[in-house]
């Protein structure tokens, strides 16, 4: 539980000027990208490696992040690769205000793939949905089957932003989160058509998430 609220000190009315930003993020792409692998080097700032565990279902998990001095709460959801799973992640895809889009530069398919990805995020997400190709395990240079060239011109085509980035040395992995994220006029916002969530810009809310999130 969360227990009841401290009083407001000196501290919490500084907090209250603090605005918070709810984002939600998800992690989509085939099984076996890398999406709970970047989700875990980002949150934890650890590689998980060994025996590869596949998302059931969804997973979630918060970040709460300072952006130019603004606190941003980014709500995480990592979702299963695997095809049975994919009618339970539809469900979440309007929520999301930013989608990363895997591939593994080390899977030709996996990059094939994207295409039907795209496709499948236009019939489900938010039209101001902000998307990012992202091309993991670029550590892996000698498998690497995928150039950051293809990689570049099909992020282009579909007017996307792209990065290649690695969970395991944790390359890009802190700018793919966050390069979605910005402040104008010291207010939190992202970089969508989206008008800010009227929630977070409430004081008392922020206060409330400062304190015990
Ligand atoms: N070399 C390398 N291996 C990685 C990287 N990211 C993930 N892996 C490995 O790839 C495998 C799959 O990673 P996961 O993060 O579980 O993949 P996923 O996309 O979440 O898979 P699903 O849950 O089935 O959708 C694991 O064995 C990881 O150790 C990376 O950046 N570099």
């Amino acid at each position: 539980s969360l227990g009841t609220p401290a009083p407001l000190s000196n501290w919490n009315i500084k907090c209250a000027t603090t605005i918070i930003q709810c984002n939600n993020v998800m992690l989509v792409g085939d099984s076996g990208v890398g999406k709970t692998c970047l989700l875990v080097r980002f949150k934890d700032g650890a590689f998980l490696a060994g025996s590869f565990i596949s998302t059931v279902g969804i997973d979630f998990r918060n970040k709460v992040m300072s952006i130019d001095a603004v606190k941003v709460k980014l709500q995480i959801w990592d979702t299963a690769g695997q095809e049975r799973f994919r009618s339970v992640t539809h469900a979440y895809y309007r929520d999301a205000n930013a989608l990363l889009l895997l591939y593994d530069v080390t899977n030709k398919a996996s990059f094939d793939n994207i295409r039907a990805w795209l496709t499948e995020i236009h019939e489900y997400a938010q039209q101001d949905v902000v998307v990012m190709l992202l091309g993991n395990k670029v550590d892996s240079t000698h498998d690497r089957m995928v150039k950051r060239e293809e990689g570049e011109k099909l992020a282009k085509e579909f007017g996307v932003p792209f990065m290649e980035t690695s969970a395991k040395s944790g390359l890009n992995v802190e700018l793919a989160f966050t390069a979605h994220e910005g402040t104008h006029n010291g207010k939190a916002h992202k970089l969508s058509k989206a008008p800010c969530d009227e929630n977070c810009t409430d004081p008392r809310s922020s206060i409330a998430l400062v304190l015990y999130f």
